[in-house]
């Protein structure tokens, strides 16, 4: 099943709760919530506070994208603040098997992400004990960029990887998408799709729509 996951990165912090029931109203199942430390990636967002109180008011799942070096440190907070998944970074854990682990312990669904850059081949040994790989399209740390080609290959290439290990995995993907390109993110093999700007900005109900027609659409045809 395709599953969408607003990323609160583009919404307006002003009225924050109301858009996030916005996106709750028009059915999403996921929201992504994006954590930037200013030293894994040279942005900084928000944290364990902002997370905490959004809680109380929203019964989504939350998808929480840690973009912060050596994030094992802080898992029982995130976990105590709501997080139902946790993604931790490849290229910011040192003990990434270990740092799995701890999420799954605390009764979480564990994801990886992965810059650009990084191969696949950091999954070779651990693709078996996560729930989700998160292939980022552009590089970390902003929102509204563009989204890089070449990870359309990438997602193909994980989704055979994860089929010949027997791994029962979710594949998400992350920046740059919007309507008008999801269904080659599809195609290639996705189905957790991200996306801030194409949905925080203007009518946010009408843009979360247009994504769920290209998923009816992408749906029908692949009875
Ligand atoms: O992780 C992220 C950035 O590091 C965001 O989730 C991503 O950029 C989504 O924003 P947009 O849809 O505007 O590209
Ligand atoms: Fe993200």
């Amino acid at each position: 099943m395709i599953k969408l996951a607003p990323s609160i990165l583009a919404a307006d912090f002003n009225v924050l709760g109301k858009q996030i029931k916005t996106v709750e109203e028009a059915g999403v199942p996921y929201l992504h919530i994006d954590v930037m430390d200013g030293n894994f990636v040279p942005n900084i967002s928000f944290g364990i506070p902002v997370i905490s109180s959004i809680r109380e008011k929203s019964n989504l799942i939350f998808d929480v994208h840690l973009m912060v070096n050596e994030p094992e440190r802080l898992l029982e907070d995130f976990k105590k603040a709501g997080a139902d998944i946790i993604t931790v970074h490849a290229e910011a854990c040192t003990h990434l098997h270990n740092t799995i682990h701890k999420i799954k312990k605390l009764g979480l669904k564990a994801g990886v992400s992965l810059n650009p850059a990084t191969g696949l081949n950091v999954l070779d040994y651990i693709i078996n004990d996560i729930d989700m790989v998160l292939i980022m399209s552009v590089n970390p740390g902003f929102g509204g960029q563009a989204f890089i080609p070449s990870s359309l290959d990438k997602i193909r290439d994980l989704k055979e990887k994860a089929q010949k290990a027997g791994a029962n995995i979710d594949i998400e993907v992350d920046g740059g998408i919007t309507p008008d390109n999801v269904a080659d993110v599809l195609e290639a093999g996705a189905n957790v799709i991200v996306s801030g700007t194409s949905i925080f900005e203007g009518d946010i109900a009408a843009n979360i729509n247009r994504y769920y027609e290209v998923f009816r659409k992408f749906e029908q045809q692949h009875k």
